[in-house]
């Protein structure tokens, strides 16, 4: 892969490369891990990465913390649009409810909302099997509530949770943070780190490591917070980073993020830091991008959304957002100078070469799956041939 700089070339290469490319993604699709989409038409010219992460990689995200601190809402508001004032009807969780989010969105994980009043250390609740096969577990404070109680709760389920599987992210989320001043803000988050943290020692598990967001349903931090979340579950993220760091280096960008379309996640981006007007300014296009192909897009089309989707909005302080289609869940949202924008062809050719780079990555690790699986195998066959049991 090489990002270059002469632009007649390119965009020649583009063109041809786009028809090469249509060829290679066709390919791609037919193999077995497309398997989820086989049932809908045309989709085999779709690039689709959700497959390559679930055979192997199936994080699970688990939501837990006492009763109405924001559970079911984060998750409705995250991944089903719901508006922040329609979760004021939700109902109180009566049972587990676990949803696989990877079919309408990249990010390929199961969130388990656990309803406050279950008690999961009760003997018949089979938290073992539940932690075993978790990612993250993000905990759940209600800042504006007396957290003390939320606090005891958290100590108790990260301990046992990291007794099982240490290899667990601890995220905890301080929440509905909009109805606190700045001020309170930064206190009760130190207030909630440093008592935290104290009982861990207390418990001498400093080993244990617990990170902090402050959020709300009512602004983009919930998104924020759940792309952080997301990205550490990503094993292919420093590749990604890297890619994006080429990328903007060659094109004359200024920042880029590579989004999840239906939720908003932010699954990497270049390694300048993030600030979070930029970020709600892409969550800002992508909505207007969905919003207006929804009303004049192709009818009957399941997301309105597809490898011609585009979108260049020049903003007034002379940068020009730039989004592109990547994969059928994934979009590139660029900020650009607008001197540099005239070079759109050096970008859509460098895009061009992302795109395939990402698919190569993607590729590699599906190459390396069926070879462990047969290792898998062998290792299961005893010396004298007979099979063992499995490991
Ligand atoms: N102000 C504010 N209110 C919120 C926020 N998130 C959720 N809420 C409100 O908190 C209340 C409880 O939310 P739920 O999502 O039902 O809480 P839960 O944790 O799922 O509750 P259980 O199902 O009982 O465990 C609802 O009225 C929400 O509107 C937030 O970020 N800010």
């Amino acid at each position: 892969m090489s990002f270059q700089g002469n632009k007649q070339q390119q965009q020649e290469e583009v063109d041809n490369d786009e028809d090469n490319d249509l060829m290679g993604v066709s390919d791609y699709g037919t193999d077995s891990f497309m398997e989820e989409d086989q049932g809908s038409e045309g989709e085999e010219e779709v690039l689709d990465f959700t497959d390559p992460f679930s055979t192997e990689v199936k994080p699970r995200i688990l939501l837990m913390g006492l009763r109405r601190s924001g559970k079911s809402s984060i998750q409705k508001v995250v991944f089903h649009k719901m508006s922040p004032n329609e979760t004021l009807f939700l109902e109180s969780t009566n049972k587990i409810c676990r949803e696989d989010v990877s079919s309408s969105s990249f990010v390929n994980f199961q969130i388990w909302d656990f309803p406050g009043q279950i008690d999961f250390f009760d003997s018949s609740f089979d938290y073992e099997m539940i932690f075993r096969g978790t990612g993250a577990l993000i905990f759940v404070i209600d800042s504006q509530d007396d957290y003390m109680e939320a606090l005891t709760r958290l100590q108790l389920t990260v301990t046992s949770a990291y007794k099982l599987n240490p290899d667990i992210n601890f995220e905890v989320f301080i929440h509905k943070v909009d109805g606190l001043s700045d001020d309170h803000k930064i206190e009760t988050q130190r207030d909630i780190h440093q008592k935290a943290n104290d009982d861990l020692v207390d418990a001498g598990l400093e080993k244990l490591h617990l990170s902090f967001y402050l959020t709300s349903i009512y602004d983009h931090s919930i998104f924020e917070a759940f792309s952080k979340v997301v990205q550490k579950l990503i094993p292919q993220l420093p590749t990604l980073e890297n890619l994006l760091n080429i990328f903007i280096s060659n094109s004359g960008i200024e920042k880029v993020f590579l989004f999840d379309v239906v939720s908003k996640i932010y699954i990497a981006t270049d390694s300048s830091p993030v600030d979070m007007q930029t970020y709600e300014l892409c969550c800002d296009m992508i909505d207007v991008v969905i919003d207006i192909s929804c009303i004049y897009g192709l009818e009957g089309a399941e997301i309105p959304y597809d490898k011609e989707s585009l979108a260049i909005i020049k903003l007034n302080n002379t940068t020009v957002m730039y989004l592109k289609e990547v994969t059928k869940f994934l979009a590139l949202v660029c900020f650009v100078r607008e001197e540099s924008f005239e070079r759109k062809g050096l970008i859509d050719y460098n895009f061009h070469c992302f795109r395939k780079a990402i698919q190569e990555v993607f590729e590699v690790r599906l190459k390396v799956l069926p070879s462990r699986k047969q290792i898998q195998k062998i290792r299961r066959v005893t010396p004298n041939g007979t099979k063992g049991a499995p490991l």
